[in-house]
């Protein structure tokens, strides 16, 4: 008994520090995975992401950066659609691997930052980090809902619904696909926003207002302006506790004229600003634990400065969920001081 009593508050301090205590130190994970969709070139979007300089950035920032290279991925031969679906073995094997990958670098204290590759491997990120942190909640920062399941996606592809994988609420509507037997729903609807919303589809609209998710349009972004989609983010999933935040941010949230790069533009995206004011509300809550930056696709970019300026703007979105500030120095903020939220005064303190 007196064992099991000391066992479980070893493992209880172990946990809430792997799950609390976040930004002493940042792994950086490459997931160079394209099979779920059907252009090629979101595979080299982790190089792209590190030539544009990303570990040299985030080592200006005030903690030791752990780059753990590339995983790899192996190529199966026979991988057959199932039901319309492209690779579905492809897709499930990758993500178990990032899943174990994500966990690991979790578990061992450090906020991790994973690149893709394509939207289907925030399956495995996402997983891998609810397996260390089970309460964390999910802020989804994309033009596409990524919630189809595999019947009602129009194009069958995987990165078009990895939430739906998530969702305790969907399960039966999910049927099992070959290569995701090790997949359990773990989240539920409440702990999930979306913001920057502008393409859709019918069966995904279904399944937002039946299940009530918190989703900001770029219109809401428009009509509220992005602070108050902030405020009323960080409500809705911190104002009851403190938990661990997985910042799942596809660069295809950002106006195409600003990351033209990507496989699934979508015209009236988010400004660099409110890009970087959303980031840069996650890092002040002190709660930011795993970051997904994927679907950059060097590939498609028209010229070398289209992929460049993607890049570099994957760059800026990471360094400054990371700590990375506009207003400098180490003798405080410049500038007129902020009020906040009660909500956010408590993450802060
Ligand atoms: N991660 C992305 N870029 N997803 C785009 C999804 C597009 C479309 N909704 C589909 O299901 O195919
Ligand atoms: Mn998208
Ligand atoms: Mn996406």
């Amino acid at each position: 008994m007196a064992l099991r009593g000391t066992l479980s508050r070893l493992l209880r301090t172990q946990f809430s520090t792997t799950c609390q205590n976040r930004t002493h130190s940042v792994a950086v994970l490459g997931a160079p995975f394209s099979k779920g969709q059907k252009r090629r070139g979101v595979e080299h979007g982790p190089k792209a992401i590190r030539d544009a300089g990303l570990i040299e950035r985030l080592s200006n920032l005030d903690y030791p950066v752990h780059d753990f290279g590339d995983l790899s991925f192996q190529n199966l031969d026979k991988d057959e659609p199932y039901m319309q679906v492209p690779f579905p073995r492809s897709v499930g094997r990758a993500n178990k691997l990032l899943s174990e990958a994500v966990g690991s670098a979790v578990a061992s204290g450090h906020t991790t930052v994973m690149l893709g590759g394509d939207h289907s491997l925030a399956i495995g990120s996402v997983e891998g980090h609810a397996r260390q942190c089970p309460d964390l909640c999910l802020i989804w920062v994309d033009a596409h809902a990524d919630i189809n399941t595999p019947l009602t996606s129009p194009s069958g592809n995987l990165h078009g619904q990895s939430v739906a994988f998530m969702l305790k609420e969907l399960q039966n509507k999910m049927p099992e696909l070959p290569g995701f037997s090790w997949v359990k729903p773990f989240l539920s609807a409440k702990d999930l926003v979306y913001i920057g919303l502008r393409d859709v589809d019918p069966g995904e609209y279904d399944i937002l207002k039946e299940l009530g998710i918190q989703c900001f349009t770029m219109r809401d972004i428009d009509r509220l302006g992005i602070q108050r989609v902030m405020e009323v983010t960080l409500d809705h999933l911190l104002s009851r506790k403190q938990r661990p935040i997985h910042l799942s941010f596809d660069i295809d949230a950002m106006d195409p004229s600003l990351a033209p790069a990507t496989g699934t533009p979508v015209n009236g995206g988010l400004t660099y600003r409110e890009g970087i004011w959303i980031t840069e509300e996650i890092h002040n809550t002190g709660l930011l634990s795993v970051m997904d930056l994927v679907e950059v696709n060097p590939v498609l970019g028209a010229s070398r400065e289209a992929v460049e300026v993607t890049a570099s703007l994957a760059v800026d979105i990471i360094a400054s969920s990371l700590g990375q500030s506009r207003q400098g120095g180490l003798l405080g903020p410049l500038g007129i001081p902020e009020t906040r939220t009660n909500t956010q005064n408590m993450q802060l303190e």
